[in-house]
């Protein structure tokens, strides 16, 4: 049974041994020292007797903290309140401040008004003169009226001046009169002046008073310049100031009102004499708005009609390598102004010579137009547009990508079980390029090409297919080249990232190092106050998938991804290869509108009706809605990944477009290599020492051949130039070898074979074929004999080629060939590939080799024998079975 000791149970209620002990005492439990032990009866009567000491004490204590902190809160009351004086006090200095420097300002302000007020008076007045004398210089002489107003404008100038002399005239006359009161001598001689001075003035007035009286206003009234006669001489005398200020009045309001007056007049004669050509422009300019409206109706309509995207119709669409010739027509503008324009900028080109984008995007901002150089892929895409109320939701599609071996492969593998019962799981077989899982009730498409080349493949060729990119990093291993280019493609392209840290399963797994490490590229973790969301998982063990896809989920919740399902569909080529059996086999994303079987469609140069379709699982759909992956069969050729595929109503449209842009890819290619050879020939002479390889790339798949390109545009060619001379998806074949003898080039070959008459003139001719089935082995291979670092490697060295003409049922074996060894010789420990039709079907190793019934250890060239492959039961007649071995081969290169 157990035992306490005194000490342990003081330490329990807080209180120390001795008081402990006392209270044991009282308690008459015997008890010596802190280390004496107590009996759980003790023990038990001592918890109740000292229950009500304790909960006293816990009152104590929670008084005590109470007090403390209403003491704290009280301080903090206080400070808050110091410091709320100290803010409004610092307010109110900072309020004084301002209002002193608003008054500064306004003080400023006015001043500068004021200056501003006298500038624009005497620019008025300097305006007012200038307009006078532009009127008086510009005005048409031809223009009667206007002559006649500046005979008037003559005729008022002059009357002012015999009106100021006049009145000179009267205040002389009065003061004359004032001294004649004071002495008469003087006024004797008056009299006759005066008469004189009269008469001529009469005579002046009668003369030019008729004319002006109607422009002036208040003309003078005869009895008053009657009155300035002798017999109201002292009268008039009186009143002279009053005279005198009346006079000058007259005179200011005459010259006033002539001047604006006369001044409209003019105006108004000048408008006249062009009115006649202005009525003619504004006519025409009314008639050219309203055709261009019309135009523009038009064009909106038609867009409508098409369901195209609004927003980019004001934008010229030019084909790259447009001449100057096209971008004439396509910005309706006379061809000299671009090549004038051309000229200024230093590229003086001809009608016929294509222009760089450059180009064609300077001189048409210098024409102030808009213009999208268009690519060929994006000629060939299709815009659409969706009225809102018809957008539905679509499941989010996802891309992996991540670092070689972190684990992509893995993920998708643990992701395409995710969801799926038990006994299902074995079954899944990753039937097309494309997969979907259902999670909490919604999906989600995976992309199943792993790798940024692919998505960057697809990319550069205006397929952006990606909604969200899930960067797969390793927790042992952390950031790396590919995880930074990685991160670098998904952010060029705009797609949002979720981090998943793989294999924490592991013993040197440190996912808060991968965090640390990614955000040094701007990757940061949301828990870290960053945008993007980070799941710990186990690609291996199955941990945290869940978890991740309802990241996915979110990622896709804040994306709001929608389209219309319910019109004719497009979206893009994922992968198309060329299958025996079955064809153009080829696998589309939806990305708008519903697919259906019959549909007749066109991708790229490719068209045809669909025939059959097959979702991810291999299951026959009968139609497939945005977002779905599909496995189409029907085309009637191979497109390229990337290629924008649509629906069309009528087949023959379908026919038609596709006619239409094989041959415009036709004339193109022919162009090109024209170009090329031109300037490859002024390339090499330019830099004789750059050395080349010249490559020769076929793919059973158009994917492979871009990925491959891409990477090797990446690699150093500074002193080796790498030229891809012809790539193409099928067998390679004489045609090939022909032109790599020509042309000194090495054929590559991804998962395809020579054929026969193709492997034996390469053999004659001298030409090097090379074929992988990893794209990481040969872009490895070429850039060591890029670098010349060939390191002495395996080789593989064919031993025999078979012909495969009957095939039969073999117990425990299963299907075995019947086969004829046409060249070499087969042994029973070769490896062996499937070859049909140049597309190779099967690789691994024999599973049984015989003459007749006899297990035999090999066959020479012109015997019959049976053949039976390792796992493996779909053989035709009409198959090649390559036999070859590996050998250590030291590089001679
Ligand atoms: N312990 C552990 N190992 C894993 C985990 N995920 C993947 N691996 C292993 O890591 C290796 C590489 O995985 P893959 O899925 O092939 O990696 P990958 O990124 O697709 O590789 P590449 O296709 O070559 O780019 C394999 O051996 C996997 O078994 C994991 O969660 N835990």
């Amino acid at each position: 049974m157990a035992k306490t000791r005194v000490h342990d149970l003081a330490k329990e209620y807080g209180m120390s041994s001795k008081e402990m002990l006392g209270h044991l005492q009282d308690m008459k439990i015997p008890a010596k020292s802190p280390s004496s032990t107590l009996e759980d009866a003790y023990v038990s009567i001592v918890r109740k007797k000292l229950k009500p000491i304790l909960e006293a004490r816990a009152a104590e204590i929670e008084a005590q903290k109470k007090a403390e902190a209403e003491a704290k809160a009280e301080e903090e009351r206080k400070e808050a309140e110091k410091a709320e004086r100290e803010r409004i006090e610092a307010e109110k200095r900072r309020e004084k401040e301002r209002a002193e420097e608003e008054r500064k300002r306004a003080a400023a302000e006015a001043a500068r008004k004021k200056a501003e007020e006298e500038r624009k008076e005497a620019e008025r007045k300097r305006k007012e003169e200038e307009e006078r004398n532009r009127v008086r210089d510009t005005a048409p002489k031809s223009i009667p009226s206007f002559t006649s107003l500046l005979d008037q404008i003559a005729q008022q100038e002059k009357v002012l001046e015999e009106q100021a002399a006049e009145a000179a005239k009267k205040k002389e006359e009065d003061r004359a009169a004032r001294d004649h009161g004071k002495g008469r001598g003087r006024r004797s001689d008056r009299p006759s002046r005066g008469g004189e001075s009269e008469e001529t003035h009469r005579g002046g007035r009668r003369s030019s008073a008729p004319r002006v009286g109607a422009a002036v206003p208040g003309p003078v009234p005869e009895g008053e310049s009657e009155g300035r006669g002798r017999g109201k001489g002292r009268k008039g005398g009186r009143h002279g100031h009053e005279d005198e200020d009346r006079y000058s009045r007259m005179a200011r309001e005459a010259e006033e009102y002539n001047r604006s007056h006369v001044f409209e007049e003019a105006r108004e004669a000048v408008e006249e004499a062009h009115q006649d050509t202005g009525r003619r422009r504004k006519r025409k300019e009314r008639r050219k708005k309203q055709q261009a409206e019309a135009a523009e109706e038009q064009r909106i309509q038609e867009a409508i009609e098409n369901d195209q995207d609004l927003s980019q119709l004001d934008t010229v669409k030019v084909p790259q390598g447009s001449t100057v010739a096209d971008l004439a027509k396509l910005l309706n503008v006379p061809a000299n102004d671009i090549i004038k324009r051309l000229f200024l900028l230093g590229n003086p080109l001809t009608l016929t010579e294509s222009m760089s984008d450059d180009l064609i995007e300077l001189v048409a901002d210098d024409l102030g137009r808009d213009v999208k150089v268009m690519t060929k892929e994006e000629e060939n895409s299709f815009s659409f547009y969706d009225d809102p109320k018809d957008l539905k939701p679509r499941p989010p599609v996802v891309t992996v990508m991540g670092h070689v071996d972190h684990g992509k492969t893995s993920l998708l593998d643990a992701i395409r079980h995710t969801g799926v019962a038990e006994g299902e799981a074995g079954g899944i077989t990753q039937a097309i390029g494309a997969s979907q899982v259902q999670i909490n009730g919604r999906t989600i498409t995976f992309i199943d090409t792993p790798g940024h080349e692919t998505f960057t493949a697809m990319r550069a060729r205006g397929a952006k297919v990606t909604d969200i990119v899930i960067l797969i990093v390793a927790a042992d291993d952390g950031v790396m080249p590919q995880t930074i280019e990685s991160i670098n493609h998904a952010k060029a392209a705009n797609v949002p990232i979720i981090v998943a840290v793989n294999k924490i399963d592991k013993p040197g797994a440190d996912p808060t190092r991968v965090r640390q490490e990614l955000t040094e590229h701007g990757i940061i973790p949301e828990e870290w106050g960053g945008q993007n969301m980070f799941v710990d998982i186990s690609a291996k063990k199955h941990m945290g998938i869940e978890d991740l896809l309802e990241a996915v989920l979110l990622e896709a919740d804040v994306l709001e991804l929608k389209a219309n399902p319910d019109t004719f569909a497009s979206g893009h080529v994922l992968e198309a290869k060329l299958d025996r059996g079955r064809g153009s086999v080829a696998t589309l994303l939806v990305s708008r509108g519903t697919l259906h079987v019959g549909d007749a469609i066109v991708a790229g140069m490719a068209f045809g009706k669909i025939r059959a379709m097959m979702d991810p699982r291999g299951r026959n759909v009968k139609e497939a809605r945005p977002s779905d992956p599909v496995e189409v069969l029907g085309l009637q050729s191979v497109p390229m990944a990337g290629d924008e595929f649509r629906v069309f109503q009528d087949e023959r449209d379908a026919r038609a477009l596709a006619d239409e842009r094989a041959l415009k890819a036709r004339i193109e290619e022919q162009n090109k290599v024209k170009h090329v050879t031109l300037e490859n020939l002024f390339d090499t002479m330019a830099d004789a020492d750059v050395k080349e390889l010249n490559l020769i790339i076929k793919a059973d798949v158009q994917g492979s051949i871009e990925a491959l390109v891409d990477s090797l545009n990446k690699m150093d060619q500074s002193e080796v130039r790498i030229n891809v001379i012809h790539s193409a998806v099928g067998a390679i074949n004489e045609t090939d070898v022909t032109l790599a003898d020509a042309s000194n080039a090495i054929i590559i070959g991804f998962g395809v074979r020579p054929d026969a008459k193709a492997r034996t003139q390469a053999e004659q001719q001298g030409v090097e074929i090379r074929c992988y089935s990893v794209i990481y082995k040969a872009i490895e291979e070429i850039d060591a004999a890029r670098i010349g670092m060939l390191k002495p490697t395996e080789q593989e060295v064919q031993t025999a080629s078979v012909e495969v003409r009957n095939t039969f049922k073999v117990p425990k074996v299963g299907i075995a060939a019947g086969c004829m060894v046409q060249e070499g010789e087969v042994s029973r420990d070769d490896l062996c590939r499937l070859v049909r039709d140049g597309i190779v079907v099967y690789e691994g190793k024999l599973a049984s080799l015989r003459r007749y019934k006899d297990d035999v250890k090999s066959v020479k060239a012109g015997f019959e024998c049976g053949i039976g492959l390792d796992n493996f039961q779909d053989i035709h007649v009409g198959d090649i079975i390559e036999t070859y071995r590996i050998e250590q081969v030291a590089r001679t290169e």
